[in-house]
């Protein structure tokens, strides 16, 4: 085969994250597929629990398209977990029910050589792969279909502590105590996930998006250790099997570090959460490429004018360079969705 030059993308999303400047941004949301709509919670209730949504293919890609049929969204998001690349590494993974997530942890040297090699991680994930083969072939053409994982620090701090929530103390301590330790734990997530989003890409994703949720705890030095090095490496190792991959990173609530953290890591968009201003983020973030981001999610559940002027104001900072519109985090389940329509047709229609 002779080699072909790349074509410019057409799809509105690829357009952006190739650096071009739209008219209108194009948009869609953290968690668009969730517990704020009837119809996910309807199927989830098929599926009987969240992580059999998460591993039967044809109800994963059924939820990744409710939010895309209801509003047209630019983007649809795999149906999935960050948490399912430590259970498919051999722990013990499940769900309380209003409460999060439980693991099995891994502290000490034994535990980490008792898991699996990232290699292994298929043998879990390969439902995973074909849920994006149907929405490959389901999704509207204009749709771009993104595949994701946690980055590691994220993935990491739930492996140490087994829960969620506000709980990255234990995984602060092993990093300060037994950082050899640590480290090796943020080497197999490393590892794992380039295989996990190779295979995602090979699969049909067209975008990857790393979610670093917990990024915004790691000071200095840790965080270019555990937030900007692991993300660098995922990166690269991408790029260097699909150069032509575009990679979103989300180091939530990075603050200053947002600044450069595309150009230190070869992502092609930061995504913003929304602690930081819009103009701010426009002047010393978007001035290296593509940003994501970045109205709160709380808009979803008050509507109203300020919702629209504050969708407005987000488009206006943005307006000069290349732009997704999103939320700074994911959609709450209180959300309502007709503040979601709002918000779409004021970014869409002025
Ligand atoms: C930290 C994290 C997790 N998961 C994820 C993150 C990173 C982003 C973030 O900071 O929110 C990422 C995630 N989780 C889910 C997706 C699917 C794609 C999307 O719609 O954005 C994605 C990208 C589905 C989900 N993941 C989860 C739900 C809710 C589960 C349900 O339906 O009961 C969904 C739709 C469960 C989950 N999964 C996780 C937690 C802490 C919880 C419980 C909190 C909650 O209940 O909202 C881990």
């Amino acid at each position: 085969m002779t080699a072909m030059p790349t074509p410019r993308p057409t799809k509105t999303l690829l357009r952006a994250l190739a650096g071009e400047r739209l008219p209108t941004p194009p948009i869609w949301m953290m968690r668009q597929a969730g517990r704020y709509l009837p119809e996910y919670r309807a199927t989830r209730a098929q599926a009987g629990d969240f992580l059999s949504l998460c591993y039967t293919p044809d109800l994963a890609a059924e939820v990744t398209l409710q939010p895309i049929r209801r509003f047209g969204f630019d983007a649809a998001i795999l149906f999935a977990d960050i948490l399912l690349i430590p259970q498919a590494l051999g722990m013990d993974l499940w769900f309380v029910t209003g409460e999060g997530p439980r693991l099995s942890t891994v502290t000490t040297p034994a535990e980490l050589a008792a898991l699996k090699p990232a290699g292994a991680v298929h043998e879990t994930l390969a439902p995973v792969y074909e849920t994006l083969r149907i929405l490959s072939r389901e999704l509207p053409r204009e749709t771009t279909l993104i595949g994701f994982a946690g980055a590691p620090w994220t993935v990491a701090t739930y492996m140490v502590a087994g829960r969620g929530g506000l709980e990255q103390a234990p995984a602060h301590a092993l990093k300060d105590q037994d950082r050899a330790t640590f480290q090796g734990i943020i080497d197999l997530v490393t590892e794992a996930t380039i295989t996990y989003l190779s295979a995602q890409i090979e699969a049909g994703a067209e975008v990857v998006k790393l979610f670093d949720s917990w990024a915004g705890s790691l000071r200095g030095q840790d965080f270019d250790d555990f937030a900007l090095e692991p993300t660098r490496r995922i990166i690269a190792a991408l790029k260097d099997r699909h150069p032509d991959i575009p990679v979103i990173a989300f180091p939530r609530e990075a603050g200053e570090r947002y600044v450069g953290f595309a150009r230190a890591t070869g992502a092609n968009c930061v995504a913003l959460d929304n602690s930081v201003a819009a103009e701010w983020a426009a002047e010393h973030v978007q001035k290296d490429g593509c940003v994501q981001g970045n109205l709160a999610p709380g808009h979803m559940v008050t509507g109203g004018q300020a919702l629209v002027d504050e969708t407005r104001r987000i488009v206006a900072a943005f307006s000069n360079g290349p732009h997704i519109f999103n939320l700074g985090h994911g959609i709450t389940p209180d959300a309502n969705p007709d503040n979601v329509a709002l918000m779409i047709q004021t970014v869409r229609g002025g």
